[in-house]
């Protein structure tokens, strides 16, 4: 009975690439995830473990990187198309190259050019409690995710034997805002009161030149608070959606905060409650 090896391919999986264009005020943004699968004259690492034939998939994934700042990123078809000609032209070994691209759209926050929200994503929740003599209404939104390009810095923090993040002080902010706010009555103008809430909270979000994620989180709750007479406590829950930018310099680029690693763990996760002073206690609508 023979044994042999069948069809195989290879390659770097969901490469998170997000590419800022900086020229003017209004930034553009490409959010993409790239899969790469190469084939090829792959027997002899499968048969013997030599890996001259390999090109390996770290290498591919810088590859995704490097071409996205040396050529920008136009369409998902076209970065496509660059990156599996690239891989199938410049490695005799390669003789076939899949690449798969996922585009995420994000529509402007109009207040400023560097601010975006992903489309049609959120969810709307809404939970209420009832005895008799007492009900407490709370709107809220998950999954709205939003991004500045720029307009945050992150700096003057604890310094201790573990640290090792560099100072930031311009650096892309993402989130993905979960928000519940309290009415003050049972009767409101519910989808009035929640587009409004929304819209603050966007628009808080872009508006804000943001020192840590914690103090965005604090200016978004103040300020639904204070446009919305008719609420009386909100709680955020923001996970810091990190972008790195990546280093380019092994291959002879500079990177100036234009290509980034969107990195989906571990995160940071910011909480946290606005209320106003003389907020009737509700504990058992949040349970
Ligand atoms: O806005 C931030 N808040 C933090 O507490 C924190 N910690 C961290 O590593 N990065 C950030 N960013």
């Amino acid at each position: 009975m023979g044994i042999v090896l069948g069809p195989n391919r290879y390659g770097k999986a969901e490469t998170r690439l997000v590419r800022v264009d900086r020229d003017g005020d209004a930034h553009q943004i490409k959010d993409l995830n790239v899969g790469v699968s190469l084939a090829g004259d792959m027997t002899d690492v499968h048969l013997t473990g030599d890996n001259a034939a390999v090109l390996p998939t770290d290498t591919q994934k810088n590859t995704v990187f490097a071409l996205a700042r040396k050529h920008g990123v136009d369409t998902a078809e076209g970065f496509g198309l660059l990156l599996a000609r690239h891989f199938v032209a410049s490695q005799p070994t390669i003789r076939r190259a899949c690449v798969t691209v996922e585009e995420y759209a994000w529509d402007r926050v109009p207040v400023t050019g560097h601010s975006f929200v992903r489309r049609g994503q959120e969810v709307r929740t809404a939970r209420v409690f009832h005895e008799e003599g007492r009900t407490h209404v709370v709107s809220g939104l998950r999954d709205l995710t939003v991004l500045n390009t720029t307009g945050s810095e992150f700096r003057g923090y604890i310094q201790d034997e573990f640290t090792t993040l560099p100072e930031a002080g311009d650096r892309v902010l993402a989130t993905e805002v979960r928000a519940e706010w309290r009415h003050r009555d049972a009767d409101g103008y519910w989808d009035a009161s929640y587009a409004e809430v929304r819209r603050v909270l966007l628009e808080t979000f872009a508006g804000t030149y943001s020192r840590s994620l914690q103090q965005t989180l604090y200016a978004m709750g103040r300020r639904v608070l204070e446009e919305r007479p008719e609420l009386c406590e909100i709680r955020l829950v923001m996970p810091n959606k990190h972008h790195f930018a990546v280093d380019l310099e092994p291959f002879g680029m500079d990177n100036p905060n234009e290509v980034f690693l969107a990195a989906d763990r571990p995160y940071g996760l910011i909480e946290g409650t606005v209320l106003r002073d003389d907020a009737p206690a509700a504990e058992e609508v949040w349970r």
